[in-house]
């Protein structure tokens, strides 16, 4: 059941197979439960209510980050193809450090760490060369 919805997940399927227990964070039916916390029972209930309804909130933040990120992929990806074609690095350090000094400058406006905005580019950056890396690899392979 968690397998199906999930994909292969072996703690998710190990925690299913305890019989009758719950998955963490799902409800009886296995989807999202917005109420999962291990406060429960220690917080006072007024105080849950507010922390609920301020999660409601990230719950939503979190959704828009995934759709974001998931539409800079796709545009990544292009870019990757693009590359690949025709024989370019899958790196580009001169539109990187532009694309970093701008997003620092907009995060301090922001009031949002710039040393964390821009440790956060990084880690997305280094995963788009990375897929760079194979569509260049997989595009020389099926060349030969
Ligand atoms: C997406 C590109 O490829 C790489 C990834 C970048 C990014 O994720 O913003 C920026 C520069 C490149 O190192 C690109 O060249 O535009």
């Amino acid at each position: 059941m968690v397998g199906r919805i999930w994909g292969h997940n072996p703690r998710l399927e190990a925690m299913s197979q305890q019989k009758n227990e719950q998955v963490p964070g799902t409800d009886d039916t296995g989807a999202y439960d917005p109420s999962a916390s291990s406060l429960a029972d220690t917080v006072d209930q007024e105080i849950m209510d507010e922390l609920l309804a301020i999660r409601s909130s990230i719950d939503n933040f979190d959704a828009t980050l995934v759709y974001l990120l998931a539409e800079r992929f796709k545009a990544t990806q292009r870019v990757g193809h693009l590359k690949a074609v025709h024989a370019l690095p899958p790196s580009d350090p001169g539109r990187e450090k532009a694309q970093i000094d701008r997003l620092r400058r907009l995060a301090h406006e922001a009031h949002l760490d710039p040393e964390f905005a821009e440790k956060f580019m990084n880690f997305i950056i280094s995963e788009v060369i990375r897929h760079h890396q194979t569509i260049s690899a997989t595009h020389a392979e099926a060349g030969n």
